[in-house]
């Protein structure tokens, strides 16, 4: 049984004239485990999975999926590995139900592409062509041929941009079936959400390198087992002053202001905290409206690591 990671890429570089848009990069995904690749746009996560795709070539590093080098090993590995390109990539003449039946017929043991169609609603454009589909809707048919041959390696570039929201959970439901029946999904995605929802590794991509990895509760750990951080936003009534209420916490809190009738206070968060923050709202006769004790989420992790936004 092949035991080593169905991915593993070691000190990936790619450059584009001369300038390198992946610098160093490290990562690994497993069967039965979906992996995300989350990062800014122009992170360089394309790049990664199009050299694992070995639809480009590295100019450091090496890449290895199920053991293979996926440009010189590229017939071998065909029928193991599922693709789904950015920009759908699918050829735009086709009508959608033929192309999926057209390439069903090239795997052994191919899904059942009337089934897969109506899983993910493809039923209501089979006979319209590609070219006429809409974003979400060739969306939708680039994952059925990414998956109709029961690979066991799957890359999805950006699976759910340009879906509504009930096709989203239609692409999760999907990625997790064929996580549990043991294939390795690679997904890249500049949305935090889908990475929070779906992905069981987690790679934070920036300017080319992984800067952290983990799980989901692993990566939000990081900053809270640093200081216990969370932040408090207090919505009320009136116009409030972020220094008086930073002086009543003292200086183990930062107080700053949200817009003007909401304040959001960063810091180990106790039930106290809330009660003196309450407390000194009401001496200012300030109602509180809304009081909200944020998640943190990924987005905070890469603000912490980064300074910057992942939007
Ligand atoms: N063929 C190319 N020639 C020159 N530059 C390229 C080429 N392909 C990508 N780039 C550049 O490489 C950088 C990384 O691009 P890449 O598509 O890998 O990023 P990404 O993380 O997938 O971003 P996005 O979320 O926007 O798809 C970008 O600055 C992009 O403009």
């Amino acid at each position: 049984m092949h035991r080593s990671p169905a991915v593993e890429v070691h000190g990936l570089v790619k450059r584009y004239d001369g300038r390198a848009v992946v610098d160093g990069l490290d990562l690994t995904a497993d069967a039965g485990r979906v992996t995300a690749v989350l990062g800014p746009n122009g992170a360089g996560k394309t790049t990664t999975v199009e050299c694992c795709e070995g639809l480009r070539s590295p100019d450091a590093g090496t890449v290895r999926v199920l053991g293979l080098d996926p440009v010189a090993d590229a017939a071998a590995l065909r029928p193991a590995v599922g693709v789904m390109l950015q920009d759908g990539g699918l050829p735009t003449g086709v009508r959608a139900q033929e192309m999926l039946e057209h390439v069903a017929r090239m795997y052994a043991r191919p899904l059942d592409t009337g089934q897969l169609a109506e899983r993910l609603g493809l039923g209501a454009f089979a006979r319209t062509t590609v070219r006429r589909l809409s974003g979400g809707q060739r969306q939708r048919l680039a994952l059925a041929v990414a998956v109709v041959g029961r690979p066991r390696v799957v890359f999805l570039d950006e699976p759910s941009a340009g879906m509504d929201p009930q096709s989203r959970l239609a692409v999760w439901e999907l990625v997790r079936e064929l996580r549990d029946g043991g294939a390795a999904v690679i997904l890249t995605t500049h949305l935090m959400e889908e990475a929070e929802d779906v992905a069981d590794q987690v790679a934070v991509v920036d300017h080319g390198t992984v800067i952290a990895r983990g799980t989901v509760p692993q990566l939000l750990a990081m900053g809270v087992d640093r200081d216990g951080a969370a932040t408090l936003v207090v919505h009320t009534d009136g116009d409030v002053d972020p220094a008086g209420l930073a002086e009543r916490l003292g200086d183990r809190f930062t107080v700053e202001r949200r817009s003007g009738t909401s304040l959001a206070v960063t810091g180990a968060v106790a039930p106290g905290t809330v009660a003196a923050t309450t407390g000194w709202l009401a001496e200012q006769d300030v109602l509180v409206t809304h009081l909200d004790l944020g998640r943190r989420t990924l987005e905070d992790v890469f603000l912490d690591l980064t300074g910057r936004s992942l939007r």
